[in-house]
């Protein structure tokens, strides 16, 4: 499956959102990836993981589980823990903190996937390799489904991404005149009250 192939899914599914989203990062973008249309769909979402799935056996071999950060993560998580074989677990914030919690937990050196949805800047990415360490597991590889800095982030790990684009994304005062006319939607998690 290529980007394009990815693309397509997103767009069936109305994903492909247009208008002015403010992005986890705080960056402000055009394009906003609503990954949850696609996610919902079990045959669109099996589709999708299964190929992410391929792509990270063909790239690290096997792994013995993935983690994925919440909330974005874990339905492709489990998805693409499913088609590896391997336990699907993930980490959610505890005092803005990302923590393995729910009884999860990882052997020492056990070889992890992190699994994430989309990648823009990587920071919930790195938030997630650094909790998983922390907790003992290895991080062979970083997984997502969209890499939407066209390959230029470093998460300090391998990244797998079954789809790469470049879509732009600017600091709240560097807005380009006609993205600023429109309302913002900020639709992640990361600014939701605890
Ligand atoms: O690479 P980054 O700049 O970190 O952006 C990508 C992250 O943003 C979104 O999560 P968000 O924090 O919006 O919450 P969600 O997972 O609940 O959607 C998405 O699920 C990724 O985790
Ligand atoms: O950077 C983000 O927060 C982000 C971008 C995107 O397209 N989709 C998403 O769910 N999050
Ligand atoms: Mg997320």
């Amino acid at each position: 499956m290529n980007t394009e192939d990815v693309l397509n899914e997103f767009r069936d599914a109305g994903a492909l959102r247009e208008g002015h989203f403010v992005l986890s990062s705080g960056l402000h973008s055009p394009v906003f990836l609503q990954k949850n249309l696609v996610f919902m769909d079990g045959a669109r979402c099996e589709r999708l993981c299964k190929a992410l799935a391929e792509k990270i056996v063909a790239t690290v071999g096997p792994v013995d589980a993935a983690i994925s950060p919440a909330v974005g993560g874990i339905i492709p998580g489990y998805e693409t823990a499913k088609h590896l074989n391997v336990r699907s677990m993930y980490v959610e914030r505890e005092g803005g903190e990302f923590k393995l919690r729910r009884g999860f937990s990882v052997e020492p050196g056990e070889k992890i996937v992190m699994v994430e949805d989309i990648v823009t800047t990587g920071l919930s990415s790195r938030e997630c390799i650094a909790a998983i360490q922390k907790a003992g597991g290895h991080v062979v590889a970083a997984a997502c489904i969209v890499d939407r800095s066209g390959g230029k982030v470093d998460v300090g790990v391998p990244l797998i991404a079954l789809a790469s684009m470049e879509v732009p994304a600017y600091p709240a005062d560097a807005l380009p005149p006609e993205l600023a006319a429109l309302p913002v939607e900020d639709p992640g998690s990361r600014r939701l009250s605890k």
